[in-house]
Parts: structure tokens; sequence; C-alpha cells
């Protein structure tokens, strides 16, 4: 499935935001805070309606697509994502299964082994295995993010729009992370992220759109669209990029 934004508008927000996302790439979408990024990740993710414009997935506007159908192709990682209730990590991450259970006759209802191997790859692919059984509110910062990663992770969803995932992670999760979400868009899935680091944009997206007061300031491959001038000129700092392709670094006056 390809996801097309048309013509965003939320007022203060986003000022027409018009994209073409492509499956099978890492979209980074970066920009100030404040630039409307999480607005966009959550049109994207069809649950934000914007004030006009349409977000459609192969040509269907998301709002179209029952709550559940709508689920299994995308998958949404907010900021700081709530938990409701005390559960155990493994039940936290088996709650990303609800969207493929239903009545067994249901087209997309999944197998209780099918679930049960998709929750353990998820728990596994997040290093979570040794913290299965432990209360979430007996986490650490990091740990819940990855716990809330793999919840995500475990619907298996076509598209996977997170919202800074990296933020809480220590170097070596984080790399991981970044990994096993160059892996699903290598496997066809649509990988699209909130990153404030733009080393990890630069040397990891296929794909960057900058985001500025609400619109796309640019939009392209990394050193395109990462070019030090723009980047001077939206972050309002001097900016060099330093060190060969795949492991530069940003140096900051
Ligand atoms: N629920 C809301 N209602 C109205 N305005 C909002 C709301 N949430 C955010 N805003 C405003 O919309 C603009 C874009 O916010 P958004 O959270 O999308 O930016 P962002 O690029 O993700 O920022 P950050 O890097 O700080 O997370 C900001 O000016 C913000 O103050």
């Amino acid at each position: 499935m390809d996801l097309r934004a048309a013509s965003l508008v939320l007022p203060g927000r986003l000022a027409g935001v018009s994209l073409a996302l492509r499956p099978g790439e890492v979209t980074a979408i970066v920009g100030p805070n404040g630039a409307g990024k999480s607005s966009l990740l959550s049109c994207l993710s069809g649950l934000l309606a914007p004030a006009s414009g349409m977000v459609t997935g192969d040509g269907t506007p998301l709002d179209h697509l029952p709550p559940r159908e709508r689920a299994r192709r995308i998958g949404y990682l907010p900021q700081s994502p709530e938990v409701a209730w005390d559960v155990s990590v493994r039940t936290l991450v088996s709650l990303g299964r609800l969207p493929w259970q239903g009545s067994p006759l249901h087209r997309a209802h999944a197998s209780a082994a099918e679930d049960e191997a998709a929750i353990a790859r998820a728990l596994a692919a997040m290093d979570l295995d040794p913290l299965a059984a432990r209360p979430v509110s007996r986490l650490s910062g990091g740990e819940r993010a990855r716990a809330l990663a793999a919840r995500v992770l475990a619907g298996e969803p076509a598209w996977l729009l997170a919202d800074e995932p990296l933020a809480n992670l220590d170097l070596s999760h984080a790399a991981a992370l970044v990994r096993l979400l160059r892996a699903q868009a290598e496997a066809g899935r649509g990988v699209v992220l909130v990153l404030h680091d733009l080393a990890t944009a630069m040397n990891r997206a296929d794909r960057v759109i900058v985001l500025d007061r609400g619109q796309v300031a640019a939009d392209g491959p990394p050193h395109l669209a990462l070019d030090p001038a723009l980047v001077s000129r939206i972050w309002g700092i001097g900016a060099r990029w330093l060190g060969d392709a795949g492991a530069r670094a940003l140096a900051v006056d």
C-alpha cells in the first residue's frame, strides 16, 4: 500500500503538506521543535483528522477504512505513549495483535499460533525476553520505550510510523532498532520515523523530509535534503557534515 498526503492543513500546525510515501523505504521526518512533525505523523496514521486535505492508502481515504483494517496496515508509535493498565510486558506486547483478532471466519483473522509467533518475534527483537513477566510500572524509561515499540512491531503492520522511537534508548538498543527498521523496509514495509538526530537521518534513512513551520522545506535523498546551508538556515546554527557517506557526523558551531 502506498501512503499519500494531499494538502494537509491543521491551523497553526500544518500549512499544506503533500507527500507520496513509498513502501520499501525508511523515510525520516526532521525539523525544529514545533515544526509540525508529530502533527503530520498523527495525520498519516489516520488518528488525527486534518482541517482540510486528505491521507489515502492506495487511493482510499484512511477514514474510509474500518479501524481494525487501518490498524493492520498502519502501526503508530506516538512520542509519549500512555500505558493505561499496569500489565506485564508480554501482555502489553500481545495487545499489538488485537487488530488481527476477531471472528475465525474473518479474512484477516490470525490463528493463535500466528499471534504467539509474532509476539515472540517482537519480544526478541526488542531484547525483552528477560523482562516479559515484569509489570510495566517496574520498567526503566528505556525498557518501557522498548516494550511500547514491541507492541507496535507485534502487529506486523504494512507501515510503521514512529515518533522519535530512539529518544529513550541507549546506543546499542537504538542501533538494534534502526537495523530492525531498515530490515523491515528491505522486506517491503514502509517505515516513517520522526527523528531529531540529523546524523541518523543522514546515515540510515533512504529519504529525508525537512519540515519547517508546517511546510515541507526539503524532500529527497539525505545528502540533498540535509544540505548544510539548509540545515543552518532552518535550525539557526552553523552546520557542516564531516566524514564519509554512511558515517557522517554533524559539526555544529
Ligand atoms: N493539540 C494541539 N492543538 C493545537 N496546537 C498544537 C497541538 N499540539 C501541538 N500544537 C502546536 O502545533 C505546532 C506543531 O506541533 P508538533 O507537535 O506537530 O511539532 P513537532 O515538530 O513534532 O515538535 P517537537 O519537535 O517539539 O516534538 C506547535 O506550534 C505546537 O505548539
